[in-house]
């Protein structure tokens, strides 16, 4: 039901996870600002990465940045809703003007689960196995470990790719453990796997809101929902990016992890074949400060041609 002046109003893509996010953003608003669920919206939108699922595209195909949040970022601007909610990951580092990553709520498990019908790991799959996955992060990942498997393309919602292990069409594939656990579905991970052999996505597992830079008022809504901790590890991993291109051409996997009051960011950098890599690390006080340290530490290392030698094409 709309509301005819609703307390706020949030966009969001329409796959199932998009939509548990959502109503857990709304749930929040609701509690921390003492109003009722039906007085916030949740507005659906179809972004340009939900069009082109069925085709066997990777995300480096279909253009990369802001192929997940154009249409709820248009919405944003144009007044249309008050908040965009997103898996941070999905954000591009460069945002467009006039908006920003104001608040995030707490991390889920950052870690990426392997999860196959018919075997208990990655190395117990027989050689040549199909390794379903359109991540090219992923791919360079698992192709480290296991340069005889073959990468199958692997798009679709959660559920859809769930399906899809089912129906044969790949012997095993990697999901996010933090969407898998949103939607209820934790159990269906054959093995977590360990953060530093398969480094997460950078801003993995963190929901991400977005508001209009020009208005305070949403800025102070969505401020009380914000986890101080997860705010400053997404900063530190999005500043990495930042530092190598940003887009998703790359195989990046970044992991953060708190010692006091010190954030420690590892970095890694893949070939898409998963054959050479460079991996750095720093710590501090001051989460951009990190990131772009660890950023240009690979850099560094890689050389100044590496993406033209590394990234997809
Ligand atoms: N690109 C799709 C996407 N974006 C965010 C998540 C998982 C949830 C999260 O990282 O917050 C997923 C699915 C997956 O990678 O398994």
């Amino acid at each position: 039901m709309q509301s005819p002046t609703p307390f706020a109003r949030i966009g969001t893509r329409g796959s199932p996870l998009a939509l548990k996010q959502a109503e857990l953003v709304r749930s929040r608003l609701s509690a921390a600002h003492g109003v009722d669920e039906a007085d916030i919206d949740i507005e659906v939108f179809s972004t340009g990465g939900d069009r082109s699922q069925k085709e066997n595209t990777t995300l480096s195909d279909i253009g990369g940045k802001g192929v997940f949040t154009r249409e709820i970022d248009d919405a944003l601007l144009s007044g249309r809703i008050d908040i965009g909610v997103h898996s941070s990951k999905d954000v591009a580092t460069a945002m467009p003007a006039g908006m920003q990553l104001a608040a995030f709520l707490e991390r889920e498990d950052v870690r990426d689960a392997f999860i196959s019908v018919t075997v208990k790991g990655i190395d117990n799959l027989p050689q040549g196995a199909r390794f379903g996955t359109s991540s090219i992060r992923r791919a360079a990942q698992a192709l480290r470990l296991r340069p005889d498997l073959q990468i199958v393309p692997f798009r679709g919602n959660v559920h859809t790719r769930l399906q899809k292990l089912l129906d044969g069409v790949a012997d095993a594939t990697l999901l996010a453990m933090a969407g898998l656990n949103r939607l209820g579905e934790g159990h269906r991970a054959t093995a977590v796997l360990e953060p530093h052999q398969f480094m997460p996505a950078p801003a993995q597992g963190a929901i991400g809101l977005a508001v209009r830079a020009d208005d305070s008022r949403l800025a102070d809504l969505v401020a009380k929902l914000d986890h101080g901790p997860t705010h400053a590890a997404i900063a530190a991993e999005r500043a990495m990016l930042a530092v190598l291109d940003g887009s998703c051409r790359t195989p990046v996997g970044a992991l953060t992890r708190w010692e006091g009051d010190r954030l420690y960011l590892e970095g890694e950098i893949l070939s898409l074949d998963g054959q050479s890599s460079f991996q750095a690390q720093d710590s501090g006080t001051d989460p951009e400060a990190i990131g772009a340290a660890v950023g240009q530490a690979l850099l560094d290392q890689a050389g100044t041609d590496w993406l033209a030698r590394w990234a997809a094409t």
